[in-house]
């Protein structure tokens, strides 16, 4: 099995949807952003903090140098992967890259009481989730090999689309 690379905006489903379609393919299911925490030895948001997003992004390309090798994965990616370059080169090495789009009222549901998340992203959330999505949807669509549609479908639901599809 090619390795199945997860991307798409904060809250879109990237790791409830890995870790069932990892658990479903019986692959082996790695969150990039537990990676960067576990090297770092600290949280993301302490993380931000210390080494700002650049320092993440930084981590994220160490963390995706390390998969190179290896085989029968589900990656699930942390929103602002795609906004390092070098970083969209390694994810298209390591497997087919599906995009989950998500709608914006969806994905401000999705994050809005999860403050340890989204504490970085300043006071108008909902402004700030546009102002990224503007930024990061072509990043998104332009290295995705699937596209999914994630409007009123439930986890399980894109997970056997996803399976359909691949
Ligand atoms: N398709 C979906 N429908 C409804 N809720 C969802 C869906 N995908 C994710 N969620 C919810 O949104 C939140 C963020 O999901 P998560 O998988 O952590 O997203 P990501 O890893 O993309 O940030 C969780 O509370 C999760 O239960
Ligand atoms: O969009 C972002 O810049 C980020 C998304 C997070 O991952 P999720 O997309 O899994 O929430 C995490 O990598 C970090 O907080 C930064
Ligand atoms: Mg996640």
């Amino acid at each position: 099995m090619n390795n199945i690379v997860l991307i798409g905006f904060m809250g879109s489903g990237k790791t409830n949807v890995g870790r069932r379609l990892a658990e479903k393919l019986d692959a082996l299911w790695l969150d990039l952003d537990d990676m960067v925490v576990k090297e770092a030895g600290c949280g993301i948001q302490e993380l931000l903090e210390k080494e700002g997003e650049d320092g993440i992004r930084s981590r994220e390309r160490q963390a995706l140098e390390a998969l190179m090798d290896r085989r029968e994965m589900v990656i699930s990616t942390g929103g602002g992967v795609v906004e390092l370059p070098e970083n969209v080169r390694l994810l298209h090495l390591l497997g087919t890259i599906v995009f989950l789009q998500m709608e914006p009222e969806q994905i401000l549901e999705n994050i809005e009481q999860e403050e340890d998340r989204t504490s970085f992203l300043g006071e108008d959330l909902a402004a700030k989730v546009n102002e990224l999505l503007e930024v990061r949807t072509p990043l998104y669509v332009g290295c995705a090999d699937v596209i999914i549609q994630t409007k009123d479908k439930k986890v399980e639901a894109i997970v056997e689309e996803l399976i359909g599809l691949l």
